[in-house]
């Protein structure tokens, strides 16, 4: 079985945009893992523009499932992963400034940093995944930083499997297959959707989670948040 991991940051993105507490984040989160959902993810950004560093605290409260906290390990984003203890940390290398996360980390560049960065992590007792490319060489650097898992970067699957090339997947079928060799868990994300996941669970081995936020809150518009939530769990069986 593969955990659904609910990203809530389309939840906070809505609420936001009109300053109150409509929709509620934490209630949705509650009511997510009441339908089934085996974890949630939070990807606060430095502009705090969908989630804010205060709604990882209050989540935290609430949160009985696994809590996975995703950002760029910049100073005040450890201090609040070291503050509010997720169940996992997933580091990502994204731009201050970028849309949403387009790149999987250079493990080889980085590796001293990520090192340093996991380690701090790992004696605080949370779960580390850094976010990568499926490139053997970046999964091989991976295993060298010291992480527990590593969480494929999707998109390239999710933009060949909507062209209708089912070939993208075998990257991401290598890339498991090398870090489960190297004593790595699997997680996956970005761009998974009700379209695109089974044939990913199918075909990759190992997978321990995947975290799915834009394309479940935006099925969920038509289909319901309880509905899309039991869809996902079916898929990822
Ligand atoms: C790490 C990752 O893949 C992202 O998809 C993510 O956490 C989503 O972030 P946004 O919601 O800001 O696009
Ligand atoms: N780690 C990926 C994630 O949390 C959600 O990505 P997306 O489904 O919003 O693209």
């Amino acid at each position: 079985m593969t955990k659904l991991s609910v990203n809530v940051n389309k939840i906070a993105t809505i609420r936001n945009s009109r300053g109150g507490n409509v929709p509620n984040l934490v209630k949705a989160a509650q009511d997510i893992e009441e339908f089934g959902a085996q974890g949630i993810t939070i990807h606060p950004r430095p502009d705090e523009r969908h989630i804010t560093y205060q709604d990882a605290r209050d989540l935290k409260k609430v949160v009985t499932t696994e809590f996975n906290i995703e950002g760029n390990p910049i100073p005040k984003f450890i201090e609040l992963v070291l503050e509010v203890k997720p169940t996992q940390v997933t580091l990502v290398p994204d731009g201050v400034d970028a849309i949403t996360s387009n790149e999987g980390w250079d493990t080889i560049k980085h590796k001293d940093f990520l090192k340093e960065v996991i380690q701090i992590f790992k004696n605080n007792g949370i779960r580390t995944s850094i976010f990568v490319d499926p490139d053997p060489k970046m999964v091989e650097g991976a295993a060298l930083t010291g992480t527990d898992r590593i969480e494929l970067y999707t998109e390239s699957y999710a933009i060949a499997y909507e062209n209708g090339n089912k070939e993208g997947v075998l990257p991401f079928v290598e890339a498991a297959k090398l870090a489960h060799e190297l004593g790595l868990g699997i997680n996956a994300g970005h761009d998974l959707s009700l379209n695109n996941i089974q044939f990913f669970k199918e075909s990759v081995p190992h997978l321990l989670e995947v975290s799915i936020g834009h394309a479940l809150i935006s099925e969920s518009l038509y289909l319901g948040l309880e509905n899309v939530v039991n869809m996902y769990l079916n898929k990822l069986k």
